[in-house]
């Protein structure tokens, strides 16, 4: 997979430089390019934004600064790819979208500032390839850098030989629906809590379903929207005598 970001702050994507996301890059599985917009301006000042029509606070990304660099990133790779544009008023970015993003070809990554990117540019290249307008999260970031960080560790680990174990990402938070139940490690006691017996017990059907019933009680708890959403056939019989 080849992920391009276009941002004016290229050292905001520096961590996808370290540990995990290091070793991809470094070993092929992933091709990452970061591009400084500001090299696709010409004017002595860079300019990339400037006042809102229609007024209001703040400032807003020029189009044409962002189209003769999405023109030339595009351009430098045949692979077909897909445009994300991150923004609070995007749509919700979930695991299953990072499911479907990694098995993309192609992400390029624009990374707004300031009030966001003219909506022109999305409008202009939706006309020819998929552009997915995303959220990470109902909060307000500065800009789109950290949000590209987010989503590109939550698509590369996915791919294959990414990480250490494939059963990681198989087994993850939401792969069933539902949240990871509470995990432990040693000792067996610590500051006078213990382990919950039955991990220790070697019963693997009992801890099977002690870690079932943990998950469905956390999501149940604190994600009931989670439950809602499951399909019929989810829930067993023992998940619902729970
Ligand atoms: N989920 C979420 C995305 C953002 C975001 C994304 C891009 C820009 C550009 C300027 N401010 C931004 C904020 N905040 N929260």
């Amino acid at each position: 997979m080849r992920i391009d970001v276009v941002t004016i702050f290229p050292g905001y994507l520096a961590p996808l430089r370290e540990a995990l996301l290091g070793r991809a890059v470094g070993t092929g599985l992933l091709d990452i390019a970061v591009h400084d917009l500001r090299d696709w301006t010409h004017d002595v000042h860079q300019a990339v934004d400037d006042a809102p029509y229609g007024g209001g606070p703040g400032m807003v990304m020029r189009p044409h600064v962002w189209g003769e660099a999405l023109d030339d990133v595009l351009a430098a790779d045949p692979r077909p790819a897909r445009l994300v544009v991150p923004t609070p008023a995007g749509r919700p970015f979930t695991q299953a979208a990072a499911h479907a993003y990694a098995a993309q070809e192609r992400l390029v990554f624009a990374c707004g500032r300031y009030e966001g990117i003219d909506q022109r540019v999305v409008d202009h290249y939706a006309a020819s390839m998929p552009v997915d307008e995303i959220s990470i999260g109902d909060y307000v970031l500065v800009g789109g850098e950290v949000a590209v960080l987010v989503v590109v560790e939550a698509v590369a680990r996915l791919l294959p030989g990414v990480l250490g174990n494939p059963r990681s990402a198989a087994e993850d938070s939401f792969s069933d629906g539902l949240l990871e139940g509470p995990a432990y490690t040693r000792p067996e006691v610590w500051r006078g809590h213990a382990v919950p017996e039955v991990l220790r017990s070697g019963n693997h059907g009992a801890i099977a379903r002690w870690r079932r019933d943990r998950a469905l009680e956390r999501t149940a708890e604190r994600r009931p929207d989670l439950i809602a959403a499951l399909p019929p056939d989810a829930l067993d019989e023992a998940d619902r005598a729970l």
